[in-house]
């Protein structure tokens, strides 16, 4: 454990620049370790999540090398041409990198088994056994569909079609990569969008992959098979899931002007900004442009009195990880802030529903729990006056951690944070960045 109190702090001005986008960092080096040829990065996040599917692809086959900061070559083996790994492979505390390479192992004729930490091995996995046993592979898993769990891939794998009965880019992720390998269309109906980073990029890398809006509206995606993908140059836009501990921390401290740039703002990940602007957040976008085929702009941030909102529950998949911040900004907020159908949130690093519920209450903030969201009666701007004992009980969770980290910012006396490792696992340089704008 790595303990921090996390202090008041003055106004938050100047500029930063955030580092490469998670999911876009992951999917860039699978995909170009199913390239044939050499795929270049620039701008890769290099934080222990990506870390562990880069050791995963080379124990697979490809040749994954770090060249500089963010600056990554991929040598790939081809679809069809992974190598069966010799050892477990270890996702550490990555959701991600474990229902990904699920996916990937399914239609390869080899057997992997994937190991994670104390948090991961909690996290249902069964959502992507249930399509990927269907496509023809096999598991044998820990209870209730959990981690450790061995995957058998099936040659050839049976493509599918299959209506996702969660809003889940990983699950869609999953079934797309088994697809790549397998002969035919297979086909993922998605009634709720989430995030589209996987259809941009397999594109880009020169599969046959189309979307068409059903009559329901539901997005029906469809990848040709047995795909051979060309290798790619990949410019990696900065991550608004990273970006957005900063927005919030500029909008709640009095007197902070802070510009980040780079930022992604893909319609399908921007959802925090939309709500942060409805509570009365000055955030201004300049220079807007493309990054590696995603929209980027570099966003000025004011600090603002916010108002607390009902936020609509359709808005959940642009913003599912922005929730733990979003929460320090309502307990800051004027009035009172409701959010429903956050279901999701119990299912990631750490049920996000009630940890946060905990730790905004041990800051000061007034905090209602209900089954499927929180609902937060803000401080008006004032700080929040924690009792000097609490500390936030982080369970491996970066975003418990870094959300934390902001409301500390604009507690009276500091918010104590029991563990500041998992940061690393998605940003490594957060509390560095902090430390050079807070003083
Ligand atoms: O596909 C991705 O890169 C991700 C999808 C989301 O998970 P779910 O698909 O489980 O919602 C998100 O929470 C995660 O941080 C990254
Ligand atoms: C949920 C997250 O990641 P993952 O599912 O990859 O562990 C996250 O980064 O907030």
């Amino acid at each position: 454990m790595k303990p921090r109190r996390f202090m008041p702090s003055g106004p938050l001005r100047g500029t930063i620049r955030v580092p490469g986008d998670k999911s876009i960092s992951h999917r860039s080096i699978m995909l170009g370790a199913l390239a044939v040829g050499e795929t270049r990065v620039t701008g890769l996040l290099e934080g222990e999540d990506v870390l562990s599917t880069a050791a995963a692809m080379r124990a697979m086959g490809a040749s994954v090398e770090r060249l500089g900061n963010g600056e990554w070559s991929v040598h790939g083996v081809g679809v069809g041409a992974l190598l069966q790994p010799q050892n477990p492979l270890d996702m550490g505390n990555s959701g991600t990198s474990t229902r990904l390479l699920m996916g990937l192992v399914a239609s390869h004729p080899i057997t992997a088994t994937f190991i994670g930490d104390a948090s991961l091995s909690k996290r249902p996995m069964g959502r992507v056994i249930e399509p990927l046993s269907q496509m023809g592979a096999a598991f044998e898993a820990s209870e209730g569909g959990r981690l450790p769990l061995t995957v058998r891939g099936a040659l050839p794998a049976v493509p599918i079609e299959y209506r996702l009965p969660v809003a889940s880019a990983q699950v869609k992720s999953a079934l797309l990569l088994a697809g790549l390998n397998a002969p035919g269309i297979t086909t993922v109906i998605e009634p709720v969008p989430t995030r589209d980073h996987s259809e941009r990029m397999l594109r880009g890398f020169g599969a046959d992959l189309s979307v068409e809006i059903a009559a329901d509206g539901a997005r029906v995606i469809r990848l040709v098979g047995e795909a051979e993908l060309k290798p790619q140059t990949i410019e990696v836009p900065g991550d608004p899931s990273s970006a957005a501990f900063f927005i919030v921390a500029a909008l709640v401290v009095p007197g902070s002007e802070l510009t980040i740039q780079n930022v992604g703002l893909n319609p399908t990940r921007a959802g925090l900004i939309e709500v942060l602007r409805q509570m009365g957040g000055q955030i201004d976008e300049v220079d807007r442009r493309e990054v590696g085929g995603e929209p980027v702009a570099d966003l000025v941030v004011h600090h603002s009195a916010l108002n607390g909102i009902e936020i609509d529950p359709a808005v959940v998949p642009s913003m599912v990880d922005e929730f733990p911040v979003l929460f320090v900004a309502a307990a800051l907020a004027e009035g009172t802030t409701v959010t429903t159908g956050l279901e999701e949130l119990r299912v990631k690093e750490s049920d996000r529903i009630s940890v946060m519920a905990a730790a905004l209450a041990g800051a000061g903030a007034r905090v209602t729990e209900t089954e499927d969201g929180l609902t937060i009666e803000g401080s008006g701007g004032g700080p929040l006056r924690g009792t000097s004992n609490s500390r936030t009980k982080t369970h491996l969770d970066h975003r418990i951690a870094m959300s934390m980290a902001v409301a500390g910012l604009a507690s009276r006396d500091g918010v104590e944070v029991d563990d500041t490792r998992p940061i690393a696992t998605s940003f490594p340089m957060f509390e560095a960045l902090l430390d050079g704008l807070s003083r």
